[in-house]
């Protein structure tokens, strides 16, 4: 993801009289103009197109690690403090970040709104989310249905369908039946969809309330707005929010950073927002953010795309492990020693917390709470864990081979699949993806 962009360089486009491929479009022109007048110090960097990434951040000329490429000030941002209390002040005190700034783009003051209307025009389009954002994406494929509705009865997704998304997105599978949890756990990068469409659908139930005439697109577009190009904020002097999510906002000009797997330095006060190099730049390449630590299917639920190489990568075998910890004994010993859930697969194997898991399904549980608390290793048997742990992992390389199989026959014969095969192919990048995570990390463990 990280190749060398095409290169800049002004004398030589003058030279030509003709625009460069990256050229990013008048309306990006217009708005870095708008930009610069209203302090934002661009430095060394400038919006140009990136093939498959839409609009990027690309460097003018060398920069060195540590440099700073881009100042905002605070005061052009859009945040919670930006909406005037009789705005926001008509919704529910519980009301999101999210959707109180979705609801602020969407209803807000046309001549309020007036000031950001060149970054506005900066935004891609919702065909753009329709095409990449799986919260858009049909029902076939595995798809929310929108907008939602009020009957708590109806389904939001068909569970009829043989479900193509990953699990750690959908919280589905199509060849194991999910083993029981006693207990709610905070889950990682797990069932992002079902959450989001909570979120969502809270949000649409909360704008509807006061604005009944709300069109879904127009919300929708801008509540992924938000979710895509928002950042950390929290005001001077304020607490950090209970919900993290609520401690958003969204930065002008700095929301053309693409992400890649670097180091991040960026801090702001009530000031500025401050964007630093992690690494050297040479003119022409493309400067990138990181927007945390996100397997794949996050990146891909989260910001509709996901990377080749992904040193972040991870799947979670949370729903194949309580297959086999599923007596309400063995699921309490894990909560009370707080090894409950989370249970990570990465390339390079299992996480300390599955090996732990594993020795319990077949450690008598007072050798496993002392094996656990003091490091005894009565009834310890390695070659029994290294079994567990590589049927769990192939458990969900199975998965992933029957949904891979089960997407190439839909691709081939299902009309509606092949109305989408754009995503339908990215659902199958994915799932090899997983495919090959689950071979590479089961041959780590050595049986
Ligand atoms: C904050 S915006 C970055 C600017 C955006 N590319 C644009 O055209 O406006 C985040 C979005 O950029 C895209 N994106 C970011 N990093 C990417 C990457 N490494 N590869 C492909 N798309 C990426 C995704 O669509 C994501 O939702």
């Amino acid at each position: 993801m990280q190749s060398r962009c095409l290169k800049f360089s002004e004398k030589h486009i003058h030279s030509l009289k003709m625009k460069p491929e990256w050229w990013p479009g008048k309306e990006h022109e217009a708005f870095t103009e708008w930009a610069v007048s209203n302090g934002v110090d661009t430095n060394n960097v400038t919006p140009a197109r990136f093939p498959g990434r839409g609009l990027g951040m690309m460097a003018t000329q060398k920069i060195n690690k540590g440099d700073a490429v881009l100042r905002v000030p605070t005061k052009l941002m859009i945040i919670a403090d930006s909406i005037p209390t009789t705005f926001t002040k008509q919704f529910p005190e519980d009301m999101a970040v999210q959707a109180l700034l979705a609801a602020y783009l969407t209803h807000g003051d046309a001549e309020d709104l007036s000031t950001w209307e060149l970054w506005r025009k900066s935004w891609p389009s919702r065909q753009d989310f329709a095409d990449s954002m799986p919260i858009l994406w049909p029902t076939v494929l595995g798809g929310p249905k929108w907008p939602p509705s009020n009957d708590k009865n109806e389904d939001v997704v068909d569970l009829n369908k043989p479900g193509f998304f990953p699990p750690s997105v959908s919280g589905r599978w199509n060849t194991l039946n999910p083993g029981p949890k006693t207990r709610k756990y905070e889950l990682d990068h797990q069932n992002i969809l079902p959450k989001q469409v909570q979120l969502l659908s809270k949000a649409w139930f909360d704008v509807v309330a006061v604005y009944p005439e709300t069109e879904w697109d127009a919300f929708s577009y801008h509540w992924l707005i938000v979710n895509t190009r928002s950042f950390y904020w929290i005001g001077l002097g304020q607490e950090p929010p209970e919900d993290p999510n609520d401690a958003m906002g969204l930065v002008p000009f700095a929301d053309y950073f693409n992400h890649a797997d670097v180091a991040r330095d960026v801090k702001f006060d009530e000031n500025e927002y401050v964007f630093c190099a992690t690494k050297d730049y040479e003119e022409g390449d493309e400067v990138y953010m990181n927007y945390g630590s996100h397997p794949n299917d996050t990146l891909l639920a989260e910001y509709g795309f996901f990377l080749d190489v992904n040193e972040a990568d991870s799947v979670y075998l949370d729903d194949i492990v309580f297959r086999d910890l599923h007596t309400p004994e063995q699921q309490e010993d894990l909560w009370l020693n707080q090894y409950y859930g989370n249970y990570q697969v990465t390339p390079h194997g299992p996480c300390y917390r599955t090996e732990v898991a594993a020795c319990l399904s077949y450690m008598k549980e007072e050798d496993w709470r002392n094996h656990v608390l003091e490091g005894m290793t009565k009834g310890l048997d390695e070659d029994r864990s290294e079994v567990t742990l590589k049927r769990w992992i192939l458990a969900y390389a199975t998965e992933a081979q029957a949904t891979i199989i089960a997407l190439q026959t839909a691709i081939e014969n299902d009309t509606t699949v092949q109305a989408h095969r754009q995503k339908a192919e990215t659902l199958l990048r994915r799932w090899e993806q997983i495919r090959n995570l689950c071979e590479n990390a089961s041959k780590t463990v050595s049986t």
